[in-house]
This record gives C-alpha cells, sequence and structure tokens, in this order.
C-alpha cells in the first residue's frame, strides 16, 4: 500500500497474534480460556452471537483490559512484560471511535502522529494518503463534528494506521457503512493483508466474513468452538452458506 509498509516481514510460519488459555469473568466467564492464533499477512474474521465475547476479546489483544488468566503475544511481543512494544505493532479500531469534535481530520491525524511519536514531515504524506484511500480528502479540512457516523468511523481508521501498524484489529469495522465506504475500507484492509499485514476483524455481516477472511473463527461462551476456512466450516456443518454453518454451529435455530 505504501512505503512506510515495504518493511513488513514477509509471509511466514509465525504468528502475528497467539493468545494462550486467555480468560476474563465479569462475575461470570466473558472469555473463557481461549486459545487462538492469527497468522501473518491473514485476515482472520471472529463471529459469534451477541454477547460470545469478541470484543472483550479484542480489548483485550489491544491492552485495554487485563485478562484474568492466560497470555497474549502480539509479532513476537509478550502483552504483558512488554506492552509499549507490543502495542506499536497494532492498531485497534473499537465498534464506537472517539473522535474529537473540533479537530479537522488533518489535525486529528497529526494529533495522532503526534501521539506515536512521528514527526510531521513524515505523517504529513501517510495522513495524506489515508485521507486519498478513504475518500475524505475532500473534507480535510472540515470539524468533525459535522461528520456522518460512517465518515467519522473512516476517519478513526485512518487515524488507527497512522503509525503503519503490522497487524489491525477492528472491532464491527463496516457497521453502519454505506455501500461506497464499505469497498474503500474493504480494499483497504485486503491491500494491508497484500502487503503482509495481519487483520483481525469481527462481524455479524456474515458476507464480509466469507468474502474477505482467509479463516474464519466462531466464539461462543467465550470459547472458540470452530475455526478453518469457509471450505473447513462446511465440511464442519451439513454445507450451506456461512449463515447456514454459523447458525448450525452455534446451535441457533
Ligand atoms: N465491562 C463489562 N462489565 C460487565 N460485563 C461485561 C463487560 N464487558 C462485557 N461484559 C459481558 O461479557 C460478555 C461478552 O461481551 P462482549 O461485548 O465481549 O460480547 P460480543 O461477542 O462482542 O457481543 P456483541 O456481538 O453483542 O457485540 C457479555 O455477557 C457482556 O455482558
Amino acid at each position: 500500500m505504501n512505503d512506510s509498509q515495504s518493511d513488513f516481514p514477509q509471509h511466514g510460519q509465525d504468528d502475528a497474534l497467539r493468545l494462550r488459555g486467555v480468560s476474563k469473568h465479569f462475575g461470570r466467564p466473558a472469555v473463557d480460556r481461549l486459545d487462538l492464533s492469527v497468522k501473518r499477512g491473514e485476515l482472520y474474521a471472529l463471529l459469534g452471537p451477541n454477547g460470545a465475547g469478541k470484543t472483550t476479546t479484542l480489548r483485550m489483544v489491544a491492552g485495554l483490559l487485563a485478562p484474568d488468566a492466560g497470555s497474549i503475544e502480539v509479532l513476537g511481543a509478550d502483552l504483558a512484560t512488554d506492552p509499549a512494544g507490543a502495542k506499536r505493532k497494532m492498531a485497534y479500531l473499537p465498534d464506537d471511535p472517539m473522535l474529537y469534535a473540533k479537530l479537522k481530520p488533518t489535525e486529528y491525524l497529526e494529533f495522532v502522529a503526534g501521539l506515536w511519536g512521528i514527526a510531521p514531515a513524515q505523517a504529513e504524506p501517510r495522513a495524506r494518503e489515508l485521507l486519498d484511500w478513504l475518500d475524505l480528502s475532500r473534507h480535510a479540512h472540515e470539524l468533525t463534528e459535522g461528520f456522518s457516523r460512517g465518515m467519522k468511523q473512516k476517519l478513526a481508521l485512518a487515524g488507527a494506521l497512522i503509525h503503519a501498524p503490522q497487524l489491525l484489529i477492528l472491532d464491527e469495522p463496516l457497521t453502519g457503512l454505506d455501500a461506497a465506504a464499505a469497498r474503500q475500507v474493504k480494499d483497504l484492509l485486503l491491500a494491508h493483508v497484500k502487503d503482509g499485514g495481519t487483520v483481525i476483524l469481527t462481524t455479524h455481516i456474515l458476507e464480509v466474513a466469507e468474502r474477505l477472511a482467509q479463516r474464519i473463527g466462531i466464539i461462543q461462551h467465550g470459547r472458540l468452538i470452530a475455526q478453518g476456512t469457509l471450505a473447513q466450516l462446511r465440511e464442519q456443518s451439513d454445507g450451506g452458506t456461512l449463515e447456514d454453518v454459523f447458525l448450525h454451529l452455534t446451535g441457533q435455530p
């Protein structure tokens, strides 16, 4: 996608993300001894019914929530012992990203870049490129308070990408986007993976998982109940669409 990402490691056997026995309880288990690995250069979709533990899992990976048990490794950096090293390599986009209403996109991206210690001379072309990619350039000098939900979502994604992270962690990144915006975001994610980067995302839009993901994991009651390519998941079920497979595996009518 750009020069700053050309030093990504080549596709290899290494995992970009590795969770081992990760648990989180809120009175009752939200995530329950979860083992999950995502390979470098892979787009992995995490599916599950409401309340299955998807967001809790991603928030722990992003370092926003401490696991009660287990370990999380991001591109070789242990999140517990090297949180700064792990966080530098990843970006997290929550499902309800927060922006600063009184900033323009260029100012917002400059601000986020500053938090990462990126010099303005380096940040500015990267910001311009991201705004172009997401078709926000013509709004670059407008206050974000006037933005639609989809525009805010795209700007938040640009902010998450400003430090050229290798691992993207995205919670419902396509919800609320119109067809054109969804296409821009999907293209950006596919380009990231093509460049050797890694994506893990949650979605309730099964067509997104079906079309984008190399592997799909299904989580229920905080545990991974199935994982594989769409073809492999179909084999574990009675075939059919991903919706049929999902409903079958999660025991829903
Ligand atoms: N901060 C919290 N305090 C108490 N319980 C929580 C908290 N966060 C999550 N939970 C509970 O943990 C469980 C998993 O929630 P989580 O948000 O991870 O599910 P999810 O799979 O992302 O669901 P959805 O698809 O509805 O977004 C739910 O039972 C939820 O109520």
